[in-house]
Protein backbone atom coordinates (compact mmCIF):
# COMPACT_ATOMS: atom_id res chain seq x y z
CA UNK A 1 0.00 0.00 0.00
CA UNK A 2 1.27 3.10 -0.78
CA UNK A 3 0.58 6.18 1.70
CA UNK A 4 -0.02 9.45 -0.37
CA UNK A 5 0.23 12.81 1.71
CA UNK A 6 -1.05 16.14 0.30
CA UNK A 7 -0.49 19.20 2.29
CA UNK A 8 -2.67 22.57 0.70
CA UNK A 9 -0.53 25.45 2.06
CA UNK A 10 -2.52 28.03 2.18
CA UNK A 11 -3.58 31.22 3.99
CA UNK A 12 -7.02 31.33 2.49
CA UNK A 13 -7.97 28.01 2.14
CA UNK A 14 -6.89 27.47 5.94
CA UNK A 15 -9.35 30.46 6.79
CA UNK A 16 -12.10 29.45 4.48
CA UNK A 17 -11.98 32.07 1.99
CA UNK A 18 -12.16 30.16 -1.10
CA UNK A 19 -12.87 26.16 -0.39
CA UNK A 20 -9.33 24.09 -1.09
CA UNK A 21 -9.33 23.06 -4.39
CA UNK A 22 -5.57 22.37 -4.37
CA UNK A 23 -5.27 19.34 -2.14
CA UNK A 24 -8.34 17.44 -4.54
CA UNK A 25 -6.97 18.50 -7.59
CA UNK A 26 -3.73 16.41 -6.67
CA UNK A 27 -5.51 13.53 -5.33
CA UNK A 28 -8.01 13.61 -8.42
CA UNK A 29 -4.49 13.27 -10.29
CA UNK A 30 -3.35 10.31 -8.21
CA UNK A 31 -6.50 8.83 -8.65
CA UNK A 32 -6.10 8.72 -12.03
CA UNK A 33 -2.51 7.88 -12.18
CA UNK A 34 -2.18 5.36 -9.19
CA UNK A 35 -4.83 3.18 -10.10
CA UNK A 36 -2.30 0.36 -11.15
CA UNK A 37 -0.54 0.48 -8.07
CA UNK A 38 0.13 -2.48 -6.32
CA UNK A 39 -1.25 -3.23 -2.95
CA UNK A 40 -3.32 0.08 -3.68
CA UNK A 41 -2.66 3.37 -2.08
CA UNK A 42 -4.45 6.37 0.23
CA UNK A 43 -4.28 9.75 0.73
CA UNK A 44 -3.63 11.93 4.17
CA UNK A 45 -4.49 15.32 3.19
CA UNK A 46 -3.79 18.71 5.69
CA UNK A 47 -4.23 22.25 4.95
CA UNK A 48 -2.22 24.77 7.10
CA UNK A 49 -1.77 28.29 6.90
CA UNK A 50 1.61 29.70 5.04
CA UNK A 51 3.36 29.37 8.37
CA UNK A 52 6.86 27.12 8.13
CA UNK A 53 6.60 25.73 11.63
CA UNK A 54 3.07 24.53 10.74
CA UNK A 55 3.92 23.22 7.06
CA UNK A 56 7.02 21.54 8.53
CA UNK A 57 4.32 19.77 11.16
CA UNK A 58 2.03 18.69 8.61
CA UNK A 59 5.43 16.87 6.70
CA UNK A 60 6.61 15.24 9.90
CA UNK A 61 3.18 14.01 10.60
CA UNK A 62 2.74 12.33 7.69
CA UNK A 63 6.28 11.03 7.30
CA UNK A 64 5.30 9.63 10.80
CA UNK A 65 1.88 8.06 9.58
CA UNK A 66 3.99 6.03 6.89
CA UNK A 67 3.67 8.50 3.75
CA UNK A 68 6.35 7.49 1.07
CA UNK A 69 4.96 10.03 -0.94
CA UNK A 70 4.01 13.77 -0.17
CA UNK A 71 2.83 16.55 -1.99
CA UNK A 72 2.56 19.64 -0.96
CA UNK A 73 0.55 22.57 -2.97
CA UNK A 74 0.71 26.20 -2.89
CA UNK A 75 3.18 29.07 -0.58
CA UNK A 76 5.99 28.69 -3.70
CA UNK A 77 6.02 32.42 -5.25
CA UNK A 78 7.75 35.31 -4.91
CA UNK A 79 5.90 37.40 -1.62
CA UNK A 80 6.90 37.20 2.08
CA UNK A 81 4.23 34.37 2.85
CA UNK A 82 5.47 32.28 0.54
CA UNK A 83 7.39 30.30 2.49
CA UNK A 84 6.97 26.34 1.58
CA UNK A 85 10.47 25.80 -0.17
CA UNK A 86 12.50 27.45 3.05
CA UNK A 87 9.78 25.37 5.61
CA UNK A 88 10.68 22.16 3.07
CA UNK A 89 14.04 22.29 2.25
CA UNK A 90 15.77 21.70 5.97
CA UNK A 91 13.69 18.88 6.09
CA UNK A 92 15.56 16.70 2.91
CA UNK A 93 18.09 14.74 2.96
CA UNK A 94 18.49 15.29 -0.88
CA UNK A 95 17.20 17.77 -3.00
CA UNK A 96 16.07 16.90 -6.53
CA UNK A 97 16.67 19.99 -8.58
CA UNK A 98 15.36 18.53 -11.94
CA UNK A 99 11.86 17.92 -10.39
CA UNK A 100 11.54 21.61 -9.85
CA UNK A 101 13.37 22.23 -13.51
CA UNK A 102 11.22 19.89 -15.34
CA UNK A 103 7.71 21.58 -14.19
CA UNK A 104 8.76 25.37 -14.84
CA UNK A 105 10.49 24.44 -18.20
CA UNK A 106 6.79 22.05 -19.43
CA UNK A 107 4.62 25.26 -18.17
CA UNK A 108 6.50 28.23 -20.16
CA UNK A 109 5.48 28.51 -23.80
CA UNK A 110 1.69 27.98 -22.01
CA UNK A 111 2.58 29.87 -18.83
CA UNK A 112 5.15 32.49 -18.67
CA UNK A 113 4.65 32.95 -14.86
CA UNK A 114 5.65 29.58 -14.26
CA UNK A 115 9.42 30.91 -13.29
CA UNK A 116 7.80 32.33 -10.65
CA UNK A 117 7.55 28.61 -7.99
CA UNK A 118 10.43 28.01 -6.31
CA UNK A 119 9.07 24.36 -5.71
CA UNK A 120 11.76 22.24 -3.17
CA UNK A 121 11.27 18.52 -4.20
CA UNK A 122 14.02 16.02 -2.64
CA UNK A 123 14.20 12.88 -0.88
CA UNK A 124 13.81 12.39 3.19
CA UNK A 125 14.36 8.78 3.95
CA UNK A 126 12.53 6.60 2.23
CA UNK A 127 9.89 9.33 0.72
CA UNK A 128 9.91 11.49 -1.92
CA UNK A 129 8.79 15.19 -1.13
CA UNK A 130 7.56 16.93 -3.85
CA UNK A 131 5.77 20.79 -4.03
CA UNK A 132 3.83 22.43 -6.24
CA UNK A 133 2.65 25.92 -7.14
CA UNK A 134 -0.90 26.73 -5.69
CA UNK A 135 -3.05 27.51 -8.33
CA UNK A 136 -5.47 24.27 -8.93
CA UNK A 137 -4.51 24.47 -12.63
CA UNK A 138 -1.29 23.86 -12.12
CA UNK A 139 -0.89 20.80 -10.03
CA UNK A 140 -2.13 18.23 -13.25
CA UNK A 141 0.59 20.43 -15.86
CA UNK A 142 3.08 20.07 -12.98
CA UNK A 143 2.59 16.72 -11.95
CA UNK A 144 2.28 15.60 -15.31
CA UNK A 145 5.42 16.93 -16.37
CA UNK A 146 7.37 14.73 -13.76
CA UNK A 147 5.22 11.37 -13.02
CA UNK A 148 7.43 9.81 -15.19
CA UNK A 149 10.28 9.98 -12.76
CA UNK A 150 8.80 8.73 -9.90
CA UNK A 151 8.01 5.15 -9.43
CA UNK A 152 11.91 4.64 -10.30
CA UNK A 153 12.74 7.61 -7.49
CA UNK A 154 10.14 5.58 -5.01
CA UNK A 155 12.24 2.30 -5.83
CA UNK A 156 15.59 3.24 -5.93
CA UNK A 157 15.29 4.68 -2.30
CA UNK A 158 13.26 2.24 -1.20
CA UNK A 159 15.79 -0.18 -2.04
CA UNK A 160 19.12 1.80 -0.61
CA UNK A 161 18.06 2.46 2.98
CA UNK A 162 20.17 4.99 4.90
CA UNK A 163 22.73 2.64 7.39
N1 LIG B 1 -5.77 25.74 -2.20
C1 LIG B 1 -6.37 26.48 -3.16
N2 LIG B 1 -7.66 26.26 -3.51
C2 LIG B 1 -8.26 26.99 -4.47
N3 LIG B 1 -7.63 27.95 -5.17
C3 LIG B 1 -6.35 28.21 -4.87
C4 LIG B 1 -5.65 27.50 -3.85
N4 LIG B 1 -4.38 27.99 -3.76
C5 LIG B 1 -4.31 28.95 -4.69
N5 LIG B 1 -5.48 29.09 -5.36
C6 LIG B 1 -5.78 30.00 -6.46
O1 LIG B 1 -4.60 30.22 -7.21
C7 LIG B 1 -4.32 31.62 -7.29
C8 LIG B 1 -2.83 31.86 -7.05
O2 LIG B 1 -2.52 31.44 -5.77
P1 LIG B 1 -1.67 32.34 -4.71
O3 LIG B 1 -0.25 32.30 -5.14
O4 LIG B 1 -2.30 33.66 -4.51
O5 LIG B 1 -1.99 31.45 -3.44
P2 LIG B 1 -1.07 30.86 -2.31
O6 LIG B 1 -0.02 31.87 -1.89
O7 LIG B 1 -0.60 29.53 -2.73
O8 LIG B 1 -2.21 30.69 -1.22
P3 LIG B 1 -2.80 31.79 -0.20
O9 LIG B 1 -2.75 33.15 -0.88
O10 LIG B 1 -4.17 31.34 0.11
O11 LIG B 1 -1.90 31.67 0.97
C9 LIG B 1 -5.19 32.28 -6.22
O12 LIG B 1 -5.70 33.49 -6.69
C10 LIG B 1 -6.29 31.31 -5.98
O13 LIG B 1 -7.40 31.66 -6.80
N1 LIG C 1 2.12 25.17 -14.48
C1 LIG C 1 1.90 26.32 -13.81
N2 LIG C 1 2.85 26.79 -13.00
C2 LIG C 1 2.66 27.94 -12.31
C3 LIG C 1 1.44 28.67 -12.44
C4 LIG C 1 0.45 28.13 -13.30
O1 LIG C 1 -0.66 28.67 -13.46
N3 LIG C 1 0.70 26.94 -13.97
N4 LIG C 1 1.29 29.83 -11.72
C5 LIG C 1 2.51 30.57 -11.41
C6 LIG C 1 2.33 31.71 -10.52
S1 LIG C 1 1.36 32.98 -11.13
C7 LIG C 1 2.95 31.82 -9.31
S2 LIG C 1 2.88 33.26 -8.40
C8 LIG C 1 3.80 30.74 -8.79
C9 LIG C 1 3.73 30.51 -7.29
O2 LIG C 1 2.43 30.12 -6.87
P1 LIG C 1 2.13 29.74 -5.34
O3 LIG C 1 2.68 30.85 -4.50
O4 LIG C 1 0.65 29.63 -5.29
O5 LIG C 1 2.80 28.44 -5.01
O6 LIG C 1 3.52 29.53 -9.49
C10 LIG C 1 3.63 29.68 -10.88
N5 LIG C 1 3.63 28.38 -11.50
Amino acid sequence: MLHVGIITVSDRATAGVYEDRGGPAVRAFCEANLAEQEGGWESHARIVPDEPPLIRAAVLELLEAGCRLIIATGGTGPTHRDVTPEAIRPLLDKELPGFAEKMRADAWDDVPTAILARQACGVRGDALLLSLPGSPKAIPQCLGAVWGAIPHCLKLIADNPAE
